[in-house]
């Protein structure tokens, strides 16, 4: 039987930092899901633990901070990340640890999802952490991926509207973050369209718009748009297209929902065409 030699160049390495969330649907689970079927090699650095299911979240654990030194070392000691995404980080010193860690080792450009909250409200950062978010993790974003809340959050301010949003995302670029996607808010049912702002380090401005799903399959979507940003940059994508493409493909695993789960459910994962 003929065996296939896949060189390491065909597989880049893409590193997630990131909680765990048992049901499958979101976190670190999210991500890895994305990064297999966008066909790069997902490595992980687990932060924290949530247990729940398709109902809600119902414990939350940190890991202590020596257990994650030592899951970057023993990457850094023998893999060659393309790049990497964060997501949640619960408090401020897992933050501190996290950038310490960055900065130690080479893995590459960072795509920052700043987890604040869940869509369903469940908190998964400290407040008090906000400030370090700001000080300390957006400056080393290549791309940062906030949600509507998490823009209101990080440039705190309120946003009723579309200039808003983009006074925002300017607020971030501000803060240190080079590219800022700002995602729009889509929680009302009489909407029709989503819109997110995407702002270059170029200055190169423009909105990305879909059609609006009515559904409750949507855990996971700012993971999964996150890590297929840090997939596409890690395979040597420039940025705008890299967003492009998680924007689709994010898109297209929304619109064709699996049942898994009884109330609020993961997106599909295996829907989109993989590159
Ligand atoms: N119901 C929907 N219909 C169409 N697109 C959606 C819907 N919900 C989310 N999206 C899209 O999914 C992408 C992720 O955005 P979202 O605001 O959900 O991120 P998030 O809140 O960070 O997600 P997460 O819940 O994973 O933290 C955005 O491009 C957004 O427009
Ligand atoms: C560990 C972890 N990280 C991030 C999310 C985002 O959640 P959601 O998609 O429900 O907003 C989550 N539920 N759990």
């Amino acid at each position: 039987m003929k065996r296939d030699v896949f060189m390491a160049n065909e597989y880049p390495q893409v590193m997630t930092i990131a909680g765990s969330d048992s049901d499958g649907s979101a976190g670190m689970q999210a991500d890895l899901h994305t990064f297999f079927t966008r066909k790069v090699y997902g490595i992980s650095v687990m932060t924290a633990c949530v247990a729940g299911n398709s109902y809600g979240i119902h414990a939350s654990i940190s890991l202590p901070l020596d257990f994650i030194n030592q899951e970057f070392a023993d990457i850094a000691a023998d893999f060659k990340v393309k790049a990497a995404k964060t997501g949640m980080l619960a408090d401020s010193s897992l933050i501190k640890n996290v950038v310490q860690n960055y900065k130690e080792y080479d893995f590459g450009p960072l795509v920052v999802d700043p987890v604040i909250m869940t869509k369903h409200g469940n908190m998964l950062l400290e407040e008090s952490a906000f400030e370090t978010l700001r000080e300390l993790l957006v400056p080393l974003a290549t791309v940062i991926t906030p949600n509507f809340y998490e823009s209101e959050k990080l440039a705190d301010m309120k946003i009723n509207n579309d200039d808003d949003l983009v006074t925002a995302a300017h607020k971030l670029q501000q803060m240190g973050a080079k590219n800022v996607v700002a995602k729009g808010y889509h929680q009302d049912s009489n909407q029709t369209e989503v819109r997110d702002f995407v702002l270059l380090e170029s200055g190169k401005s423009f909105w990305l718009s879909a059609p609006y799903h009515h559904t409750t399959h949507i855990n996971g979507t700012g993971d999964s748009l996150s890590a297929c940003i840090a997939a596409e940059i890690a395979k040597g994508t420039d940025i705008e297209q890299a967003i492009r493409i998680a924007k689709n493909y994010v898109n297209t695993a929304i619109w064709n929902e699996i049942a898994v789960g009884h109330k609020f459910g993961p997106i599909n994962h295996w829907a989109p065409k993989s590159e």
